[in-house]
């Protein structure tokens, strides 16, 4: 079976051309998803990648939640359906509420651009099940809007039911609580990381291949569902 693998563009969106060549890579047939869209066109996992959706107005992530493809992405997700949110992808979940707790501007106020250490803390998701756990892996960061924020009772239950999936390795780029850089709802269909897997799927582009991991995962939990 050929795996398809939805990629959403809202106007804005500039990591979905990385998002769809990261799916073919890892084998799967990338199906585009336009925001105005009102049915996900059949695929099996979505999805929702970086950028500036809607120019950031408001804050990251306000407006797309509203688009009538995430009413779609938001029923096939409470139905188990895996979904990615990649940065402001990330900041898009978080406003639907399939992830709990906010993302807000970084600790420095700036924007931060770099090649990220990321630990993966849980492989127990439908996106990280390729990688061993404890792993450490090379990835872009580029964000005004990463510092992860929830209240304390949230942070000890995503840390206490293995839902922290990545943390940041050294120094805290951003401010994010706990050094927490992606998590997963309670069923680990749905991911959201602030850092970029889909450019970093080729050591000869760099910063390494370390991200196809994720596409693979996904692969794998569609295939074999
Ligand atoms: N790379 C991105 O997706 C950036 C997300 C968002 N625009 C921010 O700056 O935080």
């Amino acid at each position: 079976m050929n795996a398809r693998i939805g990629v959403i563009t809202f106007p804005g969106t500039l990591d979905d051309i990385d998002a769809a060549r990261a799916v073919k890579l890892a084998g799967g047939e990338a199906v585009s998803l336009w925001h105005g869209d009102a049915d996900l066109k059949g695929v099996d996992a979505v999805v929702v990648p970086g950028g500036f959706s809607y120019g950031d107005y408001l804050r990251c992530g306000a407006i797309a939640r509203f688009a009538p493809v995430m009413t779609k992405v938001v029923e096939a997700a409470r139905g188990g359906m895996p979904v990615l949110g990649i940065c402001n992808g990330f900041q898009v979940l978080a406003e639907a509420g399939l992830l709990p707790g906010a993302l807000t501007r970084n600790a420095g106020l700036h924007f931060v651009c770099r090649d990220q250490w990321l630990k993966v803390e849980s492989n127990s998701t439908a996106w990280t099940s390729r990688y061993e756990q404890g792993a450490e892996i090379l990835v872009p960061l580029k964000s005004g809007e990463g510092r992860y924020q929830a209240s304390q009772e949230v942070l000890d239950e995503l840390e206490g039911e293995g839902r922290v999936v990545f943390r940041y390795v050294g120094e805290n780029p951003n401010g994010s609580q706990r050094g927490i850089a992606g998590i997963a709802s309670a069923n680990g269909r749905v991911v959201g990381l602030m850092p970029h897997p889909e450019h970093a799927t080729e050591a000869l582009t760099g910063p390494s291949d370390d991200g196809l991991g994720m596409f693979y995962s996904a692969l794998d939990a569609v295939v074999n569902a």
